[in-house]
């Protein structure tokens, strides 16, 4: 690594996924971004960490967020990345501001922008060259559904799947302990080899510009893993057909000019996942009935935002009148939201050199 004063810049958005019957499958990239800004100066000590990077934190829940480097999600997972490449920790020197107004636990991909930005952080660090897609595999032993982890690389509005790896490359199901240790690892155990090429395909979908993201935020945290477990082992195949041929018209009707609100509307509904997460929000169902194109003309849909509980509407005008609908049904349950009007961010992470 160079022993010239380096600054760089990373920024990646937060996401939405899901967009209603897309199970782990279907991801928005939305313009809030995580934003790192480091800084490596090797005549300057970093070695108060054990791994040399100095965090500082401004953001949701800073209280919660770790500053250690090996326990926090966007260092940790550059770790990883610095690991598998031959690096033991961050060059002396390292410091990095982080600013995140993507709230934790809500539905909009905190954890997500966090292991992408730890991805691209060890990228730029070592100065690896790696390009999005191969960074997405990084991402991917981290967190295992590709729907906010794509969104949230690449950007705009995303379709993803997971290959059936050959037996050799089975590392990609390897429990998150070996990947992102912990001090109870067994030494023998935490991964230190690049992982499998393309353990997931991508495709981009167009986006009607027109529709907008109005995201009604809960104050309070349905952890994905909690909200992951209410879900049942297997459906009947009414339900996966009912997800299937909405997810078929839904990734057409979202890219055409004019939208189609009341096509959207019906192919936003799902019964895979919402159905099943209502127990941890309450109102959830209510909601999802409370707002159509007919009651707030310019709506096109309404969803979870990922694993909740953060409300997703879509929507070309009539946002205030959208969004307090929704506010007001979760103050009934004694709930208070604060809500935002997103649009798309098309670029995915970005990394910014500053000379
Ligand atoms: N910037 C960050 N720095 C450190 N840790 C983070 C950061 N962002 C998220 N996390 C970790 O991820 C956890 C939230 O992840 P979780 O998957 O439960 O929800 P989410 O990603 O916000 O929502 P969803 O996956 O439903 O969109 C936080 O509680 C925190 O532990
Ligand atoms: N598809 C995931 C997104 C949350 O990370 C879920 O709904 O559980």
């Amino acid at each position: 690594m160079s022993s010239q004063i380096r600054r760089f810049k990373i920024k990646v958005p937060a996401s939405s996924a899901n967009i209603g019957p897309g199970f782990d499958v279907l991801g928005i990239g939305l313009q809030l971004y995580l934003t790192l800004d480091v800084t490596i100066d090797p005549s300057r000590s970093s070695n108060s960490d054990p791994n040399n990077v100095v965090l500082k934190y401004e953001g949701d829940l800073a209280e919660n967020v770790p500053l250690q480097s090996d326990k926090n999600l966007v260092t940790s997972s550059a770790l990883y990345v610095l690991r598998c490449n031959g690096f033991t920790q961050f060059p002396n020197g390292t410091f990095i501001d982080v600013t995140n107004p993507v709230p934790l636990g809500r539905g909009l991909g905190s954890s997500a922008s966090a292991i992408v930005a730890g991805v691209c952080l060890g990228n730029e660090i070592a100065q690896l060259g790696m390009d999005k897609i191969r960074m997405l595999d990084y991402c991917l032993m981290i967190e295992r559904h590709p729907d906010n982890i794509a969104a949230a690389m690449l950007g705009g509005f995303v379709g993803s799947y997971l290959n059936e790896l050959p037996i050799e490359e089975h590392d990609a199901n390897l429990p998150l302990e070996y990947i992102l240790p912990r001090s109870s690892t067994p030494v023998d155990k935490i991964v230190n080899s690049p992982p499998p090429k393309n353990i997931g395909e991508y495709m981009s979908y167009d986006w009607c510009k027109s529709i907008k993201c109005v995201c009604i935020i809960p104050n309070f945290e349905v952890s994905t893993d909690k909200s992951r477990a209410v879900l049942p082992e297997s459906y009947t195949r009414p339900d996966i057909v009912y997800n299937l041929q909405r997810i078929a018209i839904l990734t057409t009707a979202l890219t055409q000019t004019p939208p189609n609100e009341k096509l959207i509307y019906q192919a936003m509904k799902d019964k895979i996942h919402q159905p099943y997460r209502s127990g941890l929000i309450p109102g959830l169902p209510e909601v999802l009935q409370s707002v159509t194109p007919e009651s707030h003309p310019g709506l096109c849909g309404i969803c979870l935002s990922g694993a909740g509980p953060t409300i997703l509407c879509l929507a070309t005008k009539n946002y205030d009148e959208i969004a307090k609908t929704v506010v007001d049904i979760f103050k009934r349950d004694g709930v208070e939201c604060d809500w935002k009007v997103l649009d798309l961010a098309y670029d995915g992470a970005t990394v910014e050199q500053i000379v």
